[in-house]
């Protein structure tokens, strides 16, 4: 579980971040959506330990991270996976020496061990048949089975994910959201992930919360954004003819 206190992040005079308090838990597909500039990348780059907040606190599985000691921080990184917009795997390497990196870099496996893990992982993304090829040999959709396989490699406690379904078609994008949400679940990880993709919202936003000019707009279930009157949340999500329409269908259907 991660538990966010008054989170304030400024880069010079521009107050980005203005007292975010919230909590993702774990086993669950957490969101975070709002518009272009809202603050969601500083926002999990905070969650990340890639800023550091100027006032405010968060709070993984207990432990408020400006309490642990640089040791304790290194560990705590190392439980954390995630998964780059547009993949970001190495060109030079193959799917297998992309996934097996991580575990080169933090562990002191034999080379049996981290093979085993390795195959495991691709295994579990249903990719059996491409650990010799390389990035540019593979389809998008494919590469983010390969990010997602490296992000899991060390079997993290927090998993982040920006914006895993960009560049991909509507059906791939549904095949890889459902991956990371049983993947969350089995593992039992606390997944964190940014998205402007309503569909995303739809199926897999057990949490969501709605940034607006980097404070906390809105927050609740894919279930509980159908029903919400917060006119800032209902101007961003149903922007498309398709969403209101569906909106308008389940309110008549409740009334
Ligand atoms: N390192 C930085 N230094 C200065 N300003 C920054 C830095 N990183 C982000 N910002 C500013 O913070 C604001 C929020 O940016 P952020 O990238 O978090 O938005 P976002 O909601 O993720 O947008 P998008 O959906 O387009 O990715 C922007 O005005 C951006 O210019």
């Amino acid at each position: 579980m991660i538990e966010v206190d008054n989170l304030h992040k400024s880069f010079g005079e521009s107050h980005i971040l203005k007292g975010v308090t919230t909590s993702f838990e774990k086993g669950k597909t957490n969101l975070i959506i709002g518009q272009s500039g809202s603050g969601k990348t500083v926002f999990l780059k905070c969650l990340l330990g890639l800023f550091t907040p100027d006032e405010g606190y968060i709070c993984y599985n207990g432990n408020i991270y400006n309490d642990l000691s640089p040791d304790q921080k290194r560990n705590l990184r190392q439980e954390m996976g995630m998964v780059f917009q547009g993949s970001a795997l190495f060109d030079s390497l193959t799917v297998e020496g992309n996934v097996m990196f991580p575990l080169e870099m933090f562990t002191k496996q034999s080379k049996s061990e981290m093979q085993d893990r390795v195959n495991a992982v691709l295994k579990r993304v249903n990719l059996i048949d491409a650990h010799h090829k390389y990035p540019s040999e593979i389809s998008g959709g494919m590469q983010k089975r390969v990010a997602i396989a490296r992000a899991i490699v060390m079997n993290p406690k927090y998993l982040f994910c920006d914006e895993p379904n960009s560049g991909l078609d509507p059906k791939t994008a549904i095949l890889i959201d459902n991956l990371i949400q049983e993947i969350t679940q089995e593992y039992d990880i606390t997944t964190v992930i940014n998205t402007h993709d309503m569909n995303s919202v739809m199926e897999i936003g057990q949490k969501i919360l709605f940034l607006k000019n980097g404070h906390k707009e809105w927050e609740g279930t894919n279930k509980e954004i159908f029903k919400t009157d917060n006119e800032a949340v209902t101007d961003f999500v149903y922007s498309s003819e398709l969403f209101k329409k569906v909106r308008q269908m389940y309110i008549e259907e409740r009334n």
